[in-house]
């Protein structure tokens, strides 16, 4: 539980307050102790109340929402930035040096700009920036978050597919080659804006996959994964859409290295997140699903022998907008200001 010790307050703004990530932040910051929203910001929705937008937030003290143009940034410690891709760079560059920010977009997660550049489709904008920030997958850069200013925090898809892989390549327990990733997501992954294909109509009763060998979270996850294996991963990946609001899971084919099994690749991964607040592993038999993670900051991890030889099967699954967006992000800004990274973020899974 979060000790009720006097914190220092410190003044953060939310870019994008009136988007689906940044309502999870105000949700998750109601019961932290030292974040202090002090300014949020909408674009069509400037000038409303939080609790005209989203009246399930009503009754907590907050600013009205304003344009970015409009909050004195002299005046805040620490910026999360809920921005569309493609939206964020300019705005993070224009910050004073003091504000330490996390980006929850993609616009600073790809290290090389080119790659960057081919896969989003514009040159970047702030490529000097670039180089200072910190690919924010807490369990596996927890030291490096700590130290910086400007966060890029992982994508929902990258993170539930990175947790159990990066360990495994690390230790050379599965093969960097032929990795098979299908993963499913709830539709509040593709935010609050209305689009076409996230009418009703386009997805109750039915799934169906989308960016079919093409889609730009690709090169985040071999990103990661060729960092782990220390030599390039290619993998092929699928995401789908599922008739739900939140919630993901990532079904992860890999094929093993000498005798490994299962059992040796779960008690790996147990052993390296023993001491992780957010990574469960679970035993032998247990199935992890989206709603055993529902509101929660937690990814569970489960490891099945395949009927071929020499073959595993990991499920891994994570609410999209928690430790998928806002619950990583938070525990990442906690980090970077000292703070215990559990802080607004205990609760336990909302079940069913
Ligand atoms: N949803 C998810 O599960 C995840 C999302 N992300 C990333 O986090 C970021 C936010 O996502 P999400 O909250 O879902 O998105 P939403 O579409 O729900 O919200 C976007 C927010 O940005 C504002 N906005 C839109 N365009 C502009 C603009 N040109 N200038 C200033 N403000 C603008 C919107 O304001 P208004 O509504 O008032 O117009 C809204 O507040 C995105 O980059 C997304 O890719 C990352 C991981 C998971
Ligand atoms: C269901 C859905 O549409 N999901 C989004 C990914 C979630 C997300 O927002 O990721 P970024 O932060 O990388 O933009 C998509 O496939 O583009």
């Amino acid at each position: 539980m979060t000790e009720a010790v006097a914190m220092k307050e410190i003044k953060v703004a939310i870019l994008g307050a009136s988007g689906y990530t940044g309502a999870e932040l105000v949700r998750l910051l109601a019961l932290h102790p030292a974040l202090k929203i002090t300014a949020m910001t909408g674009d069509r929705k400037a000038g409303q109340p939080m609790a005209t937008v989203f009246p399930h937030l009503a009754g907590l003290e907050l600013p009205d929402l304003v344009a970015i143009d409009q909050v004195d940034f002299k005046a805040v410690d620490a910026v999360f930035c809920c921005l569309p891709h493609g939206t964020t760079q300019e705005v993070i560059a224009a910050l004073p040096q003091h504000v330490k920010i996390v980006d929850l977009s993609a616009d600073f997660r790809l290290f090389d700009v080119d790659t960057y550049a081919q896969w989003y489709g514009h040159e970047h904008r702030a490529p000097a920036l670039q180089e200072q920030a910190v690919y924010g997958l807490t369990e596996i850069a927890r030291n490096q978050v700590a130290k910086a200013r400007l966060v890029a925090n992982p994508g929902c898809y990258p993170t539930s597919v990175q947790l159990p892989l990066v360990p495994l390549l690390e230790q050379g327990l599965i093969l960097a080659e032929d990795i098979i990733i299908d993963a499913k997501s709830g539709v509040s992954g593709a935010g609050r804006s209305a689009k076409e294909a996230n009418l009703f109509t386009e997805v109750a009763e039915g799934i169906h996959a989308y960016g079919v060998a093409s889609h730009r979270h690709a090169p985040e996850i071999e990103q990661g994964l060729s960092q782990a294996a220390n030599s390039p991963v290619v993998v092929s990946f699928t995401p789908h859409l599922m008739p739900m609001s939140r919630g993901m899971q990532s079904t992860i084919y890999v094929k093993t290295t000498g005798a490994n099994t299962a059992a040796s690749l779960r008690a790996a991964l147990a052993a390296r997140f023993k001491a992780e607040p957010f990574v469960r592993v679970l035993p032998e038999g247990a199935v992890p699903a989206t709603r055993h993670v529902r509101g929660s900051n937690f990814c569970l991890i489960g490891l099945f022998d395949d009927r071929i030889k020499g073959r595993v099967i990991i499920t891994s699954v994570i609410d999209n907008l928690v430790k998928g967006a806002s619950g990583q992000a938070l525990q990442n800004m906690n980090l970077m200001f000292g703070l215990p990274e559990t802080l607004g973020l205990e609760q336990q899974p909302m079940f069913p």
